[in-house]
């Protein structure tokens, strides 16, 4: 079976990229499933440089069909911020940290001036291959208290005037239409084929 290695710890994540490769007959597998953990170090400056980071490394090292999916969240309040710090925003991978200090930081902030980009930028490396690249992102506004259980990160705060509801309170199904990495997913449905076949080993 044709294996695909997400460089990633974060489960919510890999749980959205399941539904793209399990039909492609790709058994995924993540980070937590390799006995030894590289010590991957997040320096780019960019989404895209962090991915390339995280996916180069990993097909270098073990010589895997690897997939690294970097993303953050942009508030205009707040230049920008937390950005590709998303992760490190308030303390090391702490969800509910990061949400408070965010719910912090925009205290006083108007509902008119909470907009927030999400951005996902995806990197696919394989030995001997040009990486492909595809980025996605969507707009949405930060609320003042967070809504719904599902999802990970910063999903009960992130809310879609359009649905009126945080991804938090949508399905993995419904989110993925949606979000910035559903719409990398499906930049990549379009551009992945192509590349897997054009494989010079
Ligand atoms: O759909 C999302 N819904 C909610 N929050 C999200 C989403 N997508 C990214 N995020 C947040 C999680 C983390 O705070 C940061 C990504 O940081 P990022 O370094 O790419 O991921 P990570 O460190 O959690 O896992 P890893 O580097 O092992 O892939 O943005
Ligand atoms: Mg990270």
């Amino acid at each position: 079976m044709k294996k695909i290695l997400i460089a990633t710890k974060n489960q919510g994540k890999a749980r959205e990229f399941c539904a793209f490769f399990n039909p492609r007959g790709f058994k995924v597998l993540t980070l937590n499933d390799l006995e030894q953990i590289p010590q991957i170090i997040e320096n780019g400056t960019t989404f895209t440089e962090n991915a390339m980071i995280k996916a180069q490394t990993l097909t270098k090292l073990l010589g895997t069909v690897t997939l690294a999916d970097d993303s953050g969240l942009m508030v205009t309040a707040l230049a920008g911020r937390p950005g590709i710090y998303s992760a490190r925003y308030a303390g090391d991978h702490d969800d509910a940290a990061n949400n408070a200090k965010l719910l912090r930081e925009l205290s006083g902030v108007a509902k008119n001036e909470r907009q927030a980009v999400f951005h996902t930028s995806l990197v696919v490396t394989r030995p001997q291959q040009t990486p492909l690249t595809v980025v996605g992102e969507v707009t949405g506004e930060i609320l003042t208290k967070a809504r719904g259980t599902d999802g990970f990160g910063y999903d009960p705060l992130f809310y879609l005037p359009k649905l009126g509801k945080t991804f938090a309170e949508l399905t993995s199904v419904e989110k993925n239409q949606v979000s910035h990495r559903g719409k990398a997913i499906q930049q990549l449905s379009q551009e992945f084929d192509g590349w897997w076949q054009n494989n010079k080993e």
